[in-house]
């Protein structure tokens, strides 16, 4: 896998002590809310399970998975549920988890879909902030780093599933995908 990465952009130091500051926020935030954390699967499962453990309050965890159509390394905006919640989100405050925002079609359609079953309120963190490419007008409440234009891999982030357990996240070299 190492040899298809054209640069580390952020290390498994980084992105620990990333982790662990906001984890500190979360728990400030929503101490207690009890909120319902929720996982987008796949690619936020690694920043999930290490920022729960860096939050210190009683919380709850549950996990949905969407698709969009015709993506490799770009969002079409038309997006799926392929497995819903197994939690009620009515009254509770949610706080969905994400590993990137890019175009931000994905998180702005699972925001407007969770506000429609009468979550107490709903906020998104992203490890990732891809600003240059946003379609809509979505911000994150809480994020990690902003990044720049370059498809990434690592820390959950894959391209055509592959290159999701690197402890790092790098630059793919575009030979790799073009
Ligand atoms: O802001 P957007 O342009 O909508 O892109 C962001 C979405 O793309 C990635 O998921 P992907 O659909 O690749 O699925 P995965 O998490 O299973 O890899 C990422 O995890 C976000 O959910
Ligand atoms: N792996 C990966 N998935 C994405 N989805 C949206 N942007 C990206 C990216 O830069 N890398």
């Amino acid at each position: 896998m190492e040899k298809d990465i054209e640069k580390i952009l952020l290390s498994e130091e980084e992105i620990s002590a990333k982790v662990s500051e906001l984890g500190s926020i979360l728990s400030e935030e929503y101490a207690g809310k009890n909120p319902l954390v929720i996982c987008v699967l796949r690619g936020a499962a690694p920043f999930m399970t290490d920022l729960v453990r860096r939050m210190t309050i009683p919380l709850e965890m549950d996990f949905m998975a969407v698709s969009s159509y015709g993506k490799s390394t770009q969002s079409s905006g038309i997006v799926r549920i392929m497995k819903d919640l197994d939690t009620s989100v009515e009254d509770r405050h949610v706080l969905v988890v994400e590993d990137i925002i890019d175009s931000g079609l994905t998180l702005s359609y699972l925001v407007d879909n969770l506000e429609r079953r009468n979550a107490a309120s709903v906020k998104v963190v992203t490890l990732l902030d891809k600003p240059a490419r946003r379609a809509v007008d979505l911000k994150p409440h809480f994020s990690g780093f902003q990044i720049p234009d370059a498809f990434v891999v690592g820390y959950g982030l894959d391209y055509a599933e592959k290159y999701r357990n690197l402890p790092y996240i790098g630059i793919l070299k575009p030979s790799v995908y073009s």
